[in-house]
Formats: C-alpha cells, sequence, structure tokens
C-alpha cells in the first residue's frame, strides 16, 4: 500500500525516534495547540471565536495542528541526527515541511490555517534536536540562534536574490515594501520571541498569572514588534501600523495582566474583526514563544495551569486558581 499522496516516498527521518526528538516534537506540537485555545485574541481564531475569518474556527485548527504534528518529531529527529554544518539542514527540513503543507491544506479542505506555524516551529524543533545532540539544556536563547545558523541567507535566496514573477505572498510584499516577513524573523534568529515574547510570557507566569492569561500577553507584545505580512498582505503597511499601535496601547495599560488591559484587548478584538484584519504571524510567534519555553524548562509552573478563563468569559464559570 502506497504512501498517501501527501507524503513523499523517501523516508527522510530515522525510523525510530528517541526520547529527545519525542521531547522536542511535543514542545513544538503544545506550542500550536495552547496558540488556537488561548482567548481573547485580536482578529485571531479562538475556542468561541473565529475572528476575522469566514473559513475557519478553532475545529479546523485541531485537524491541521493533527495533520502537521508528524512534520514537528520528524523536523526534532532530522536535527539529532544531523551532521555538519546547521545550514546543511535546511534541504531536508522543507522537504519534509513541504510536504506536510500539503498534508495541511488537504486536511483543511485548502484553508490556510497554519502554513506559517508550520514553517516556524519545524525549524524551532529541528534547531532544538540539533542541539540536543550535545546536551540537555536547550536555554531558548541557544535554540533560537541555531534557527538562525540552520536559515543563514534565505532571505538572500528566497527574497533579495530572486528574479521574475514573485510566487508567494511573502515576495510580493518584500517587491512591493522590503519587508522579510517571515524570513526575515528566522533568519534573525526570531527576535520578536527572544525581546518580546518570552519576557512577557516569563513575566506573567513569574506573577503566579493563569496560562490564558499569559499567552494573551505574549500576543499582545508580539503585534506590537512583529512585522507580520499577514496583516500587511490583508490591509497594507496601514494595517500593520494600526495593530501595532493598539498593541502597544494595551501594553500601556498593562496589557493582558491587567483588567484595563484585558477590557482594551476586547477592544482591539473587535476593531480588527471590524477592518478584517488578523496578526496570523503574530500568533505563529506565539506558538514558537510557548515552544522554545517548553524546550528549556519542560513544563509550565503549577500556578499556571490551575486557572484557565479570563475574567468576563461568562461561557466558563471563574475557575479556582487565577483569581486576577
Ligand atoms: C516559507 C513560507 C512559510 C513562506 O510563505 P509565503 O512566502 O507564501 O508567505 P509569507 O507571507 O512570507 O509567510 C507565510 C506565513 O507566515 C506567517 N507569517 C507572516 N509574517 C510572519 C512573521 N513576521 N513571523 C512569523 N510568521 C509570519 C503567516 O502565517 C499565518 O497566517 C496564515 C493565515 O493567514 P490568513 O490571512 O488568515 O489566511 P490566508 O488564507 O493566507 O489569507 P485569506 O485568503 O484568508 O485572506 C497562516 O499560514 C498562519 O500560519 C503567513 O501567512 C512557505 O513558502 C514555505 O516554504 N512553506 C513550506 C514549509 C516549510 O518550508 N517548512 C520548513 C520547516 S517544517
Ligand atoms: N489563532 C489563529 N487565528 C488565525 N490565524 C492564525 N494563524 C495562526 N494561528 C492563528
Amino acid at each position: 500500500m502506497g504512501c498517501s499522496p501527501a507524503f513523499s516516498e523517501t523516508p527522510l527521518v530515522p525510523a525510530l525516534l528517541d526520547a529527545a526528538a519525542w521531547r522536542v516534537g511535543s514542545a513544538a506540537l503544545t506550542g500550536l495547540l495552547l496558540e488556537v485555545c488561548s482567548h481573547p485574541k485580536p482578529g485571531l481564531v479562538t475556542p468561541l471565536s473565529m475572528g476575522s475569518h469566514a473559513d475557519m474556527d478553532v475545529r479546523t485548527f485541531m485537524l491541521s495542528s493533527a495533520a502537521i504534528a508528524p512534520c514537528l518529531f520528524q523536523c526534532a529527529a532530522l536535527g539529532r541526527s544531523h551532521r555538519g554544518a546547521p545550514a546543511d539542514l535546511l534541504p531536508a527540513v522543507r522537504a519534509v515541511g513541504r510536504d506536510h503543507d500539503a498534508a495541511l491544506l488537504a486536511a483543511t479542505n485548502g484553508v490556510n490555517t497554519q502554513r506559517g506555524a508550520l514553517f516556524c516551529a519545524g525549524l524551532l524543533a529541528a534547531a532544538a534536536g540539533c542541539l540536543s545532540r550535545e546536551t540537555d539544556a536547550l536555554p531558548a536563547e541557544n535554540v533560537l540562534r541555531t534557527v538562525g545558523e540552520i536559515t543563514e541567507g534565505l532571505c538572500d535566496r528566497e527574497l533579495r536574490g530572486r528574479t521574475g514573477e514573485p510566487r508567494t505572498a511573502g515576495e510580493i510584499l518584500f517587491r512591493r515594501h522590503g519587508v522579510l516577513g517571515i524570513r526575515g524573523e528566522v533568519e534573525a534568529g526570531f527576535p520578536s520571541v527572544l525581546d518580546c515574547g518570552l519576557p512577557a510570557l516569563r513575566t506573567a507566569l513569574a506573577a503566579g498569572h493563569g496560562l490564558n492569561r499569559a499567552l494573551v500577553h505574549a500576543l499582545v507584545a508580539l503585534i506590537a514588534v512583529a512585522e507580520d505580512t499577514t496583516v500587511m498582505w490583508r490591509g497594507g503597511p496601514e494595517a500593520l501600523a494600526f495593530v501595532r499601535a493598539e498593541a502597544r496601547h494595551v501594553m500601556d495599560l498593562g496589557g493582558a495582566l491587567t483588567p484595563e488591559g484585558v477590557d482594551a484587548v476586547r477592544r482591539f478584538d473587535a476593531a480588527c474583526v471590524a477592518r478584517r484584519v488578523s496578526p496570523g504571524g503574530s500568533a505563529d510567534l506565539l506558538s514558537v514563544t510557548v515552544g522554545a519555553h517548553l524546550v528549556e524548562h519542560r513544563v509550565f509552573p503549577e500556578t499556571a495551569t490551575r486557572g484557565f478563563c479570563l475574567d468576563g468569559d461568562r461561557h466558563h464559570p471563574k475557575p479556582d486558581g487565577d483569581r486576577r
């Protein structure tokens, strides 16, 4: 019986994954799952909202996450079995990624829920796998730097050096506005994650806030700085300037860690839906933020997993634990 058409024939990764590959892949997958189930999020899909989308809800993301999960474990294994310079790992990782790009679109009947997330999380898993060959300690800073080493030269190859008709959204936006988008982010080693997403997440967790509040807080910090081509594709540079300014306003009110900040997130969400704007790239960076945190720390603090919902989510009674 042949493989499904969405998968290449040649086995690219070791048949058996070891404990480290399972652990790294699981951390990256957790980032995808926790991102989509956090709520509220400006313009984005949550368990309670379709955000600015008419063609996807939380179930669509469950379908695509299930379809691309194997890629994350395979990328971790590729990293662990790689011998040589990090940049030599990229072709094998992209080949597995392209297979699962097709699997994602097959699972969602063509809806692009997580193509960017697949790219980001796959590279995170490959980088962590690569580093784990030398040590069990996987500080986020080292893993993210390794992503930059694996993708060294990507922007020159796929954006600056490309001639002829642009084929993808990223290429079109680069030609039109000079933005590097997701490729610039990964080649620089995820600076938005290292400098903004992780500090915001860790500040919230260290203060004893629940996981959902910490995730929303980190997302807003990321929207304020990310060069999100998903936003730009739909609304141009003006839309990107709008979401960044709104996110900075929310952070000035304390982000998701204060009642005023949470109210501002809800207003931000309504404004994004009214403009049909969706910061999907920033959501991908939240997935990477969570994955990088778990690759380093393996679990969240117990206080984080008690309360889950924010004030005002009347669909769920206020749970014990997150009393803020
Ligand atoms: C390398 C690619 C992923 C580049 O793809 P492409 O050039 O086609 O498009 P880009 O705009 O450059 O980026 C693609 C997606 O990356 C996300 N993204 C954008 N900016 C950033 C950023 N600064 N940091 C991180 N991630 C970023 C974003 O993905 C999310 O949004 C998508 C949903 O968008 P949405 O508008 O809601 O839905 P659409 O259907 O697209 O539009 P509508 O019709 O609804 O209006 C979703 O993908 C989210 O994840 C960008 O969209 C790719 O070319 C590639 O090579 N992929 C193969 C996989 C691979 O190589 N993997 C390797 C490791 S496994
Ligand atoms: N929750 C989400 N909603 C819309 N687009 C996304 N891209 C990645 N995560 C997303």
